[in-house]
């Protein structure tokens, strides 16, 4: 050993003793470590060690810095990332004797540091099985030893196969995509919380966790709740955490959708079409379902967890409840089957078949695409062809699967990645080098990851049994690590020297990212009565929990399994839970678990006068997220009714039912009236294919306006009913065409006429035409309107620059922008502060004084209400009080559309009348004269916006 590497080793502490009762479960371990010892050159050490570390701590901390509770996932990712990117041009090939050994050694110290009673790990390369094993023992009872076909459960990783099945069960459905409305795919309503999730949430939006809605995973482990129930009660009452689409957040108990959705779309339940589709096609032998078959699996590795230091099985009978999130975590498999995964993944849809002999007339289907041409010389081994690798799946069809949600930013140095996930396997990450796909799983007494470096190749995938937590990761990821840079020649940072004080310095800092838990102590007294704890608590979403007294304890049930002995504390009204009997004890009892704190549960009474019985119960532990509030008197949450009307993506017409209460103001707007990107892609290229022109300016013409469209030159006009994602305007004055061509020597797009909110359409929908411009070329857009004038100083005939606007109908809720936020559009956070470009209003002042406008043009504030009354005397007044000008009922829809997707705006009213604005006054506002004076006027406000057209530089 190296001085360097003697004094890096140093720095660390010497790794703990283990316990007895561990040590018997290695005691009983039957797969010894390969003979050949490695010579000490062979141990890459320390020395690399210090420097590597430093910069992998580095990352960490300000990962953990960032991340929160998931901070262990992301280390264990950046990790991964950090270390196998450093491997300079290697090239994968298998593993020599010595190295065997070297790994073997490793593998074994992580097992001994981290209290692994039984592992398997399974490495490939180029398509081909590099390594496969079993350590420890897999069964303490039977002294069975772990080999390559034991079977590990997975947990989270079950959604990498859920996704694939998927793929393949989309790709032979012509119609449906993995953006296909549930409720389409599904033919039943959906019922989720918030406007829009239950009409737009897709297979991809579930897959990737960005519905927004809170786990609710407990119900799932916890109560004896049906699917239906489930679907039918309990989702709708999901709490939200972020809107629809708007970040990652984990939540499992929605894969329960889609296995209904794999269901429908593949006429049998999920576990058989996963056999069906995926396992029994690529020969993965040794599968079983936690919640099924399991138990009965002879191969399968005994979950262990620690209890007071000491290792505990984990019963089976507290998997009963994966049932209801299975899609998503409850496959069990063995390392030789994962190989065969791997390789399928690696090779893009390809299966290893070269043990297998197939029949070409019996097993036709094998060979399909695969065999040479025939001729005399191919007949005699027709009946023992082998094909080696075999085509399982179409590689499209598997790709498609690995499509991130949204690109990720390029240089980014937010973790964006891990809040946005790709479908199938999570967490792909572009390194300098490799394209890096990783997922990892947990379950109570199962670890695993898998790591794959798509573009070398190379994969590798572990699992254990044991405790979870921050030092199981750090193990498998070291895991992970290490032979990653041992399959491509890298030098590994970390031996098994230094191993365990890697982990434990890993493993430290993890834990001192998560949130401190609360202090309390145990008391013996409650400071009242434990009747007055008793009664029946409720939440809409997880249902019901029972507090009951049991001789001199306070006890918690929930649903089949869960029972708990509520403990006083040291805090009022808060108690200590912990499962006293039952499958469920890992819940809150497990080292693992209590390491994170104890476990409370807080009562609470709406007067917080502590005279008064508690009315509440709150229980963090249920999620990981927002903590469920249970009341004896709970309140049912309001819903947001979705519309039953069935209408399309980009539908004409469709009400907004507008519901105010005291207490909230709910609008009440199918999502589908959103037009997707695609629809207006489709729409913008269909009307230039019409036209010569690229215009880079937009004019929208207000009421009585739209004669401007008359100067246009070398014109052709769409009427908006044949553009069938547009509005249709129904108001007079508003022609309802399209023009392009020519003003002033400028291409231009022209709108003779608009809609409006009024006419019945959802403010999203008067978007649609702005954002067609948008994806037209327009980089410039013009709005006109007719308004009246609030301001006394002006007169009829007016021309106002406006210089900003009130939204008041934003005010109640109203605003194009509301639901889920296209990036290619805009940011989901627009600012607004100069929504009318400053350099096109001095142009128009110029131009306005050069043509002898300076007596009646005007610059000053536009506020939209909604409409279509005229406002009554006193909404006239308090818009002076605001600030207003003038005031319309459009315009302002259109302009934060073109905002939000970053065109610059010029917008100019034309005073057709002056507000009403005393009480006694008996002159009533009209459209008939605002059309009259557009008559009049308009001329003067064409002339300024033809000039301004001229003068652009575009
Ligand atoms: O804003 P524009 O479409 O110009 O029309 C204005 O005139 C109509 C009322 O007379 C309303 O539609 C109002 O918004
Ligand atoms: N109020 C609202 N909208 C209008 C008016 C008005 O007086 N005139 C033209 N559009």
């Amino acid at each position: 050993m190296s001085e360097a590497q003697r004094s890096a080793q140093s720095i660390f502490a010497p790794a703990q003793g283990l316990a007895n009762d561990w040590l018997e479960f290695f005691n009983a371990r039957a797969v010894q470590p390969a003979a050949a010892a490695a010579t000490e050159d062979d141990v890459r050490g320390p020395g690399q060690l210090d420097n590597s570390l430093h910069s992998v701590l580095t990352i960490t901390t300000m990962t953990l810095a960032t991340s929160g509770a998931k901070g262990a996932a992301m280390v264990t990712l950046l990790l991964v990332a950090m270390t196998v990117v450093c491997v300079p041009g290697a090239q994968p090939r298998s593993f020599t004797q010595t190295e065997i050994a070297q790994l073997d050694r490793f593998v074994m110290e992580v097992m001994r540091c981290a209290r692994i009673p039984a592992l398997s790990l399974s490495l490939v390369s180029d398509d081909d099985v590099v390594y496969e094993k079993g350590y420890g023992t897999a069964n303490p009872t039977t002294r069975t030893p772990t080999t390559k076909d034991t079977v590990f459960c997975l947990g989270s990783f079950t959604q990498s196969f859920t996704s694939v099945l998927l793929a393949d069960l989309l790709s032979r459905n012509e119609n449906k995509t993995f953006e296909t409305p549930l409720r389409d795919i599904m033919g039943s309503r959906i019922h989720l919380p918030g406007h829009y999730r239950a009409d737009l949430v897709n297979l991809k939006d579930i897959l990737s966790m960005r519905t927004g809605l809170s786990n609710m995973d407990i119900i799932a482990t916890a109560v004896g709740v049906n699917r239906y129930r489930l679907m039918e009660q309990n989702l709708r009452f999901a709490p939200e955490v972020t809107s629809f689409r708007e970040s990652y957040v984990f939540n499992e108990i929605l894969f329960s959708l889609v296995e209904e959705a794999a269901r429908a779309l593949g006429g049998n339940t999920w576990y058989r079409l996963l056999r069906q589709h995926v396992f029994n096609r690529l020969g993965m032998e040794n599968v079983a379902f936690v919640h099924m078959d399991a138990k009965e699996n002879n191969k399968l590795a005994s979950p262990v967890h620690s209890l007071n230091g000491k290792p505990v099985q984990v019963p089976m009978d507290a998997y009963k409840g994966q049932e209801l999130v299975a899609a998503a975590s409850s496959v069990c498999a063995s390392a030789s089957d994962m190989t065969r995964w791997m390789q399928f993944i690696l090779s893009g849809g390809k299966k290893d078949d070269s043990q297998a002999k197939y029949s070409l007339t019996k097993d036709p289907e094998h060979f399909a695409g695969h065999l040479a041409p025939r001729d005399a010389s191919t007949t005699r081994r027709e009946e023992i062809m082998r094909v080696r690798r075999l085509q399982v799946m179409r590689r499209d069809v598997l790709q498609n699967t690995f499509q991130p949600v949204q690109p990720r930013p390029r240089g980014s140095t937010r973790l964006t990645g891990f809040s946005q996930p790709d479908i199938q396997v999570s967490y792909t990450r572009e390194s300098n080098r490799y394209a890096f796909v990783s997922q990892e799983g947990s379950l109570p007494g199962y670890e695993s990851l898998i790591t794959l470096l798509v573009d070398r190749k190379a994969g590798v995938f572990t699992a254990f049994t044991g405790d979870g937590g921050a030092r199981a990761y750090a193990a498998k990821t070291l895991i992970n690590t290490f032979a990653l840079d041992m399959l491509l020649q890298g030098n590994p940072w970390v031996d098994s020297t230094s191993v365990c004080h890697v982990m434990d310095t890993m493993t430290d800092m993890t834990r001192r990212s998560e949130p401190h838990p609360t202090r309390v102590s145990a008391m013996s007294e409650p400071i009242r009565p434990l009747e007055d704890y008793e009664g029946t608590y409720r939440h809409y979403g997880y249902g019901d929990v029972f507090i009951r007294r049991n001789g001199s304890e306070l006890h918690l049930e929930y649903g089949e399994l869960g029972r708990y002995i509520l403990t006083p504390s040291s805090r009022n009204d808060t108690f200590i839970i912990q499962a006293n009997s039952g499958p469920l004890w890992y819940t809150t009892n497990a080292d693992e678990y209590r390491s994170k704190g104890p476990y409370l549960a807080f009562f609470d009474n709406r007067y917080n006068d502590p005279e008064r019985r508690p009315e509440t119960v709150t229980i963090p532990f249920f999620s990981s997220d927002i903590a469920p509030v249970f009341s004896k008197h709970p309140v049912r949450p309001v819903e947001s009714e979705q519309e039953d009307v069935e209408c399309d993506a980009c539908a004409n017409f469709i009400s907004v039912p507008l519901i105010l209460t005291a207490a909230m103001s709910t609008m009440v707007v199918s999502l589908r009236n959103h037009c997707t990107y695609d629809d207006l892609k489709k729409a913008a290229d269909s009307i230039l294919s019409k036209t010569k022109y690229r215009p880079k300016i937009g004019i929208i013409c207000g009421s009585g306006l739209g004669h401007l469209g008359e100067l246009v030159e070398d014109r052709i006009a769409i009427p908006y009913k044949d553009i069938p994602i547009f509005p249709i305007s129904t108001v007079p004055g508003h022609e309802g065409k399209l023009i392009i061509g020519t003003l002033e020597g400028k291409a231009v797009v022209l709108m003779q006429g608009r809609s409006h909110t009024y006419e019945g359409y959802p403010t999203q929908k008067i978007a649609v035409p702005v954002r067609t411009m948008k994806l037209m070329g327009v980089e410039i857009l013009f709005v006109t309107n007719a308004a009246g004038g609030i301001n006394p100083g002006y007169a009829v005939g007016d021309l106002m620059i406006i210089k900003d606007h009130i939204n008041i109908a934003g005010f109640a809720g109203i605003n194009p922008l509301i639901g889920p936020n296209d990036d290619r559009f805009g940011v989901r956070f627009p600012p607004m502060s100069n929504a009318y470009d400053i350099e096109l209003r001095n142009l128009a002042k110029k131009l306005g004084k050069e043509m002898g406008f300076e007596s009646f043009l005007r610059e000053g504030v536009y506020s939209m209400l909604v409409g279509p009354n005229f406002e009554t005397v006193s909404e006239c007044l308090l818009l002076r009080k605001l600030g207003s000008d003038a005031t319309g009922m459009s315009t302002v829809p259109e302009v934060l559309t073109a905002k939000h997707a970053g065109m610059r705006v010029f917008g100019m009213s034309l005073i057709t009348n002056k507000v009403v604005s005393e009480y006694d006054s008996e002159v009533m506002a009209s459209h008939e004269e605002v059309l009259e004076t557009g008559k009049k006027r308009s001329e003067d406000l064409q002339a300024l916006v033809s000039a301004m057209v001229k003068n652009l530089k575009v």
